[in-house]
C-alpha cells in the first residue's frame, strides 16, 4: 500500500469511527427516549421530540453505510474536500467538516469541472471502497501545470464510469452519485422552480437524473419539501420497484412513489384498457364530457313531482325547477356543494306556494302570514322526506366512483364507436379510469363539509399541540443536531426531519407517518414536486390530473418520444405542457446512452428509424464485441427455443430478461424453471419473464427478445435496448424486416 493509498484509507476509517460513534449515540438516544416515562405531558412531549430526532438521523446515517466516501477534490487555493453520499462533521469544537454532502454546492466542481474549466480544481480523485476498505484510487489532474503526480492518474479520466458500468445488474438501480457526468449534474442542480423537461433516448441516464434531481431538490429545499413531500410517477410496479432503494440511499425519505394507475386515492387500476379505449379515455375533451355526464345528473321533472305537505298537494313542475337548477349552477361550485344551492332555492320555491295556498286572505287576497310564519313553513318544509326524495332525485349526491361506473357502463356525450370502445362489462378499474375519477371528484366537489370542519378543528388542536413539542426541541437542540447556515449543513435536526404538521399527525393515530404517506391518502395533496418518468406514455386526462396536483408547477419530466407505446399518444412537449405553462418551460436533451453497447444500439437504431426516420438515437459509451444473435425456433418449437438460450445465456453473476408478447407467457413460464408469469414480475431473481411494457425504464445484464414481429416499433425498441451486455432474439414467426437486415 503506498503512501496516498494508506492516508485515504486512514481518512476512510475516520469518517467511518465517525459515523459509528454518531449511530452508537443515536441509537442510545432512541433507547433512552423509548424507556417508560411518567405520564406527564412534558415528559411525553420530551419523548416525542427525542424519538423523532433521532430514528431519521438513524436512518439516514444507516442507509449509507459501506460507500460513505467515494470522492476527493483539491483545489488550487489548497483545501481539499472528500464527498460522500452525506455530509460527516468532525466531534471537535468547531464541528469541522470531514465530509461534504454531493449535492452541497462545495462539491459541485467534482462533477463539472474540466481541464478547459477547472474551476478551482487541481485535481479530482475517485475512490473505490469495498466495505470499508479503500481498493482503487483515479486521479484526474485538472491544472496541467502543476507537476505533483501521485501514480494513480487515469489518463482518459473515464475508467471509474466505465466500471461502473460493467457491473453486473442486480435488479435493483444503484445512485450514480460517484459519477454524474457533468452534463447530467447540470440538469441535476437545475432551479426548482419551473418545469424542466429532460429528453434522451434508451439509456441515456434520464431515470437516474431525475431521482438524483428529487434528491438534490430535497437537500437545496428541505423544509419545503419535507412539508409537501416528491411525487414520483413510474410506468409501472416492476419499474416503481426497481427504483425504489436509489432514493433512500441518498437519504431521502420525503418521496411517494406511485405508478399513474395509483393516482387517485381509493382507487386502484387493476384491469387493462384496450389501446383503443385507453387512447378515447385519455383525450382531453373527456373532461367537457364528463362536465355535461354531471349536468345530466342535474335533472328536471318530467312529468311535474307532487309533493304533499300538510295535505296540500305543491307540484313542482320543470320551469320552476329549472329557476332552482340555473341558480345553483350560476354559484359554479361543484356539483355537490351546488346541491345546498338547489335545495335553498327549491325550499324557497316551495314555501311561496304554500304560504300563497295557505296564507292568502280569501276575501281581498292579502298576505296574512307574516316573515316569522314563512320561516317556519319553510323549516318545516326543510324536514318532509318528500322533499328531500325530490332533492335527491333532482339534484343528487353523487361520488366519483359512481359517476364514472355509471358513465362507463353507459357512456352518453361520445361518437358511437368511442361508445363502444369504453363500455365496460367488468367492475375493475384501468389506469385510464384513474384521470376519470380524479376529474369526477373535481366536478363533484366535497360534500362533507360538516365532518371536515369538525376533523380541521381537531387537526388544528393537534397542531397547537405539536407545536409546543416543536418549540421544546428548538430550545433544547445540542450541536450534534443544529442545523448551520452554511454551505455544508448536512446533519439533519428535528425541524428537518418534523414540522407540526408532521407531528400532529402522529398524535392522531399515533404513527409516524411522513409527509409522502399522508400525500398519499389525500386527493388534494399539493405537492412541492412532480417528477415523471416515461412522461412521453401520459395522456392529456393524466397530464390533468398531475398539473392539480403541483400547482406550482415544480416539475421534472423525463421521457422519450420513440419509446412510446402509442406513438404520439399526448402529443409534442409544448402541446402537453402549453394550456397550463404557456411557454415557460425548458427542454434539454441527454444523448450519451450509458446502458446498452453500441453493436445493441446499433440494430435498435435500424428497427426505430425504419418507422421514424428522424429519431436520433443516442451514441453509445461503449462496446463489448458481441453482436446480437437471431435464433430460428422450429415450428412449435418455440418454448423449448426460448429455454435452451435461457440455459445457454444466463450469467453467473448478474440478471437475464425474456421479453415476450404476454399471450406466450404462459408456455415459456411453463418450460423455463423457476420463472412465474404474471403481473408483478419479481426482479430479484436471475430470470425474469416479462412484456414490453413492463420492461420499461429496467435493464439486464443479457435480454432474449421473443418473437419480435408481434410488438409495435416502440415498445420492441423498448424490448432491444434493455441489455447491458448481450441480446438475443428467438423467433418462429419471420422477423421485422429491419431487425432481419441488422442481424
Ligand atoms: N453518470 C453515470 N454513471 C454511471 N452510470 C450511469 C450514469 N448515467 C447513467 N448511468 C447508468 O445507465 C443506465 C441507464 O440509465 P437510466 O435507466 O437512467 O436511463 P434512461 O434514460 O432512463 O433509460 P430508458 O429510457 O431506456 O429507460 C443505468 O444503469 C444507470 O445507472
Amino acid at each position: 500500500m503506498d503512501g496516498e493509498f494508506r492516508r485515504e484509507q486512514e481518512f476512510i476509517d475516520r469518517v467511518h469511527r465517525r459515523v459509528d460513534d454518531l449511530c452508537e449515540r443515536t441509537r442510545e438516544s432512541v433507547d433512552e427516549a423509548l424507556a417508560p416515562v411518567g405520564n406527564g405531558r412534558q415528559a411525553l412531549l420530551e419523548r416525542d421530540v427525542r424519538v423523532a430526532e433521532s430514528t431519521g438521523l438513524l436512518a439516514a446515517l444507516e442507509a449509507v453505510d459501506g460507500s460513505l466516501c467515494f470522492g476527493r477534490i483539491d483545489t488550487s487555493a489548497g483545501p481539499v474536500h472528500h464527498i460522500g453520499r452525506i455530509g460527516v462533521r468532525d466531534d471537535d469544537a468547531d464541528a469541522t467538516p470531514l465530509l461534504i454532502d454531493w449535492r452541497a454546492p462545495v462539491a459541485r466542481p467534482f462533477y463539472s469541472a474540466t481541464g478547459h474549466t477547472p474551476l478551482g480544481l487541481r485535481r479530482r480523485r475517485h475512490i473505490t471502497t469495498e466495505g470499508r476498505r479503500v481498493t482503487a484510487l483515479n486521479d484526474e489532474i485538472l491544472d496541467l501545470a502543476d507537476p505533483a503526480r501521485t501514480g494513480h492518474e487515469d489518463p482518459s479520466g473515464d475508467a471509474v464510469l466505465l466500471a461502473a458500468l460493467d457491473e453486473a445488474r442486480t435488479g435493483r438501480m444503484h445512485d450514480i452519485v460517484r459519477t454524474i457526468q457533468a452534463g447530467q449534474d447540470r440538469l441535476i442542480r437545475a432551479p426548482h422552480s419551473g418545469v424542466l423537461v429532460v429528453e434522451g433516448g434508451p439509456g441515456t441516464g434520464k431515470t437516474a437524473v431525475a431521482l438524483h434531481r428529487a434528491a438534490y431538490l430535497l437537500y437545496e429545499h428541505r423544509e419545503l419539501l419535507a412539508r409537501r413531500a416528491v411525487l414520483i410517477v413510474g410506468p409501472n410496479p416492476a419499474f416503481l420497484g426497481y427504483i425504489a432503494e436509489v432514493l433512500p440511499s441518498l437519504g431521502e425519505v420525503g418521496v411517494l412513489a406511485l405508478t399513474p394507475g395509483e393516482l387517485f386515492p381509493g382507487a386502484r387500476a387493476t384491469a387493462e384498457d384496450s389501446p383503443r379505449a385507453a387512447a378515447v379515455k385519455g383525450r382531453a375533451e373527456m373532461a367537457d364530457v364528463l362536465a355535461a355526464v354531471v349536468r345530466d345528473h342535474q335533472t328536471l321533472p318530467d312529468p311535474a313531482l307532487t309533493i304533499v305537505h300538510d295535505r296540500e298537494a305543491l307540484v313542482l313542475d320543470a320551469d320552476l325547477v329549472r329557476v332552482c337548477r340555473d341558480h345553483a349552477r350560476a354559484t359554479r361550485l361543484p356539483h355537490n356543494e351546488a346541491r345546498e344551492h338547489f335545495e335553498g332555492r327549491l325550499l324557497n320555491v316551495l314555501t311561496d306556494m304554500l304560504a300563497e295556498r295557505i296564507g292568502t286572505d280569501p276575501f281581498d287576497g292579502s298576505q296574512l302570514l307574516d316573515a316569522s310564519d314563512v320561516t317556519s313553513l319553510r323549516d318545516e318544509l326543510g324536514a318532509n322526506p318528500e322533499v328531500h326524495g325530490a332533492v335527491d332525485l333532482l339534484w343528487p349526491r353523487l361520488t366519483p366512483q359512481r359517476l364514472v361506473a355509471a358513465f362507463l357502463a353507459d357512456p352518453t356525450h361520445l361518437a358511437e364507436e368511442d361508445a363502444d370502445a369504453v363500455r365496460r362489462s367488468g367492475r375493475a378499474w384501468t389506469p385510464a379510469d384513474i384521470p376519470l375519477l380524479d376529474e369526477a371528484a373535481e366536478l363533484l366537489g366535497q360534500d362533507d363539509r360538516a365532518a371536515l370542519a369538525a376533523a380541521e378543528r381537531e387537526r388544528l388542536e393537534r397542531v397547537a399541540y405539536a407545536q409546543g413539542v416543536l418549540d421544546i426541541s428548538y430550545a433544547s437542540r445540542t450541536q450534534e443536531f443544529e442545523d448551520r447556515d452554511d454551505e455544508d449543513s448536512e446533519v439533519l435536526g428535528a425541524h428537518d426531519l418534523v414540522d407540526a404538521d408532521r407531528m400532529a399527525e402522529r398524535h392522531e393515530e399515533a404513527d409516524h407517518r411522513t409527509a409522502a404517506e399522508r400525500a398519499a391518502g389525500d386527493r388534494t395533496w399539493a405537492f412541492g414536486h412532480i417528477v415523471v418518468d416515461e412522461a412521453q406514455e401520459l395522456s392529456p386526462m393524466t397530464w390533468r390530473l398531475l398539473m392539480r396536483r403541483c400547482p406550482t408547477r415544480s416539475m421534472t419530466l423525463v421521457g422519450d418520444p420513440a419509446q412510446a407505446a402509442e406513438p404520439g399518444a399526448a402529443g409534442s412537449w409544448e402541446m402537453i405542457l402549453r394550456p397550463y405553462v404557456g411557454d415557460r418551460w425548458e427542454h434539454s436533451r441527454l444523448d450519451v446512452n450509458y446502458r446498452t453497447p453500441s453493436e445493441v444500439m446499433d440494430l435498435a437504431t435500424a428497427v426505430i428509424r425504419a418507422e421514424c426516420p428522424d429519431v436520433e438515437p443516442p451514441r453509445s459509451v461503449r462496446s463489448t464485441g458481441e453482436h446480437p444473435r437471431a435464433h430460428a425456433a422450429e415450428p412449435g418449437g418455440l418454448a423449448h427455443a426460448v429455454a435452451e438460450r435461457v440455459s445457454a445465456e444466463t450469467p453467473d453473476e448478474g440478471r437475464l430478461a425474456v421479453i415476450a408478447p404476454r399471450e406466450l407467457h404462459p408456455d415459456l413460464a411453463a418450460v423455463l424453471p423457476d420463472v412465474r408469469a404474471g403481473a408483478e414480475p419479481d426482479l430479484s431473481r436471475p430470470v425474469v419473464l416479462l412484456d414490453s411494457r413492463q420492461a420499461k425504464g429496467l435493464e439486464f445484464d443479457v435480454v432474449i427478445v421473443v418473437e419480435p414481429s408481434r410488438y409495435g416499433t416502440g415498445d420492441l425498441y423498448v424490448a432491444l435496448t434493455r441489455a447491458t451486455r448481450r441480446l438475443a432474439v428467438v423467433h418462429a414467426e419471420p422477423l421485422p424486416v429491419a431487425l432481419a437486415a441488422g442481424l
